[in-house]
């Protein structure tokens, strides 16, 4: 159903080489309104490089993105922010010693320039840290909001990062194995929240986990030597003989 959706993120003929390998070829994708698409595929497949291409951490070759009806192939990663378009951050870019509402806080500034004017009083920035509070409690962060970052659990700190990337008001959220790290039985319940996340967020998300991928991703992008060899339903990735030829031998069950 969400394909008759508004389009709000399309690649076009998307290329990248490193040296001779060919990381991204030709890839063409559309993300439409809301949508919970997953890209799959085996170890090297370029799934990475991708993300990167589409926030501009890397520069592409050749072709074109576009957010919304604007070409952003050019802009830079902060602009493409700005404009919408957000990845989920590592981890080793949380602040440990700050409490999730601080950090959260200082996005929320981040986002309205007002970052560089945090020795106001604290009552100067009252609306940020409600909004602040209001992301965390959305994702079921209420209870760990004032506690040190480094003394959550792992699960609760990479939903810290969905929290900051959240602040920045995506209209699309890219995730690069969000729930890298965490326990099997704690992965399910973070990918519960990003199912949960508002509707009119379009997320496409990079998974390892085949359970996980056929019950949360509305739709799936299979990615082999750079270019897309399926986008279809979970139903038809599952009984692909393709599919099952590229993931035979791997250890991954599809
Ligand atoms: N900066 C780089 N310079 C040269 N080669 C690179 C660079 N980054 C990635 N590669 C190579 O490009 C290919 C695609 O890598 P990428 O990380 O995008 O794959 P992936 O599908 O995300 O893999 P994984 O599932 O293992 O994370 C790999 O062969 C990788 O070794």
């Amino acid at each position: 159903m969400t394909d008759q959706k508004e389009i709000v993120l399309r690649t076009d003929s998307l290329s990248k080489k490193f040296g001779a390998l060919q990381v991204t070829n030709a890839v063409r994708l559309a993300l439409p309104r809301g949508c919970r698409y997953a890209l799959i595929g085996p170890n090297g497949a370029g799934k990475t490089t991708l993300i990167n291409l589409i926030t501009g951490q890397l520069k592409p070759d050749s072709g074109s993105i576009f957010l919304g009806g604007d070409d952003i192939t050019g802009k830079s990663v902060s602009a493409r922010v700005r404009a919408g378009l957000t990845r989920t951050f590592q981890i080793n870019t949380l602040f440990p010693d700050l409490t999730p509402l601080e950090a959260v806080t200082l996005a929320v500034c981040e986002r309205e320039g007002k970052a560089g004017q945090f020795w106001q009083p604290l009552s100067a920035h009252g609306a940020a840290i409600d909004e602040a509070f209001e992301t965390l409690k959305s994702i079921g962060l209420a209870a760990a909001a004032t506690r040190p970052t480094r003394t959550l659990p792992y699960g609760q700190q990479r939903l810290l990062e969905i929290a900051l990337a959240l602040a920045t008001k995506p209209r699309v959220l890219l995730l690069d194995e969000p729930a890298a790290g965490v326990p099997k039985d704690e992965s399910a319940a973070l990918f519960e929240v990003i199912a949960a996340l508002p509707s009119d967020i379009s997320v496409l998300f990079i998974e390892h986990d085949m359970d996980i991928v056929f019950k949360f991703a509305s739709r799936i992008i299979v990615l082999v030597a750079g270019g897309v060899l399926l986008e279809a339903d979970p139903e038809e990735v599952r009984t692909d003989q393709r599919v099952r030829e590229v993931y035979l031998g791997k250890g991954h069950h599809v």
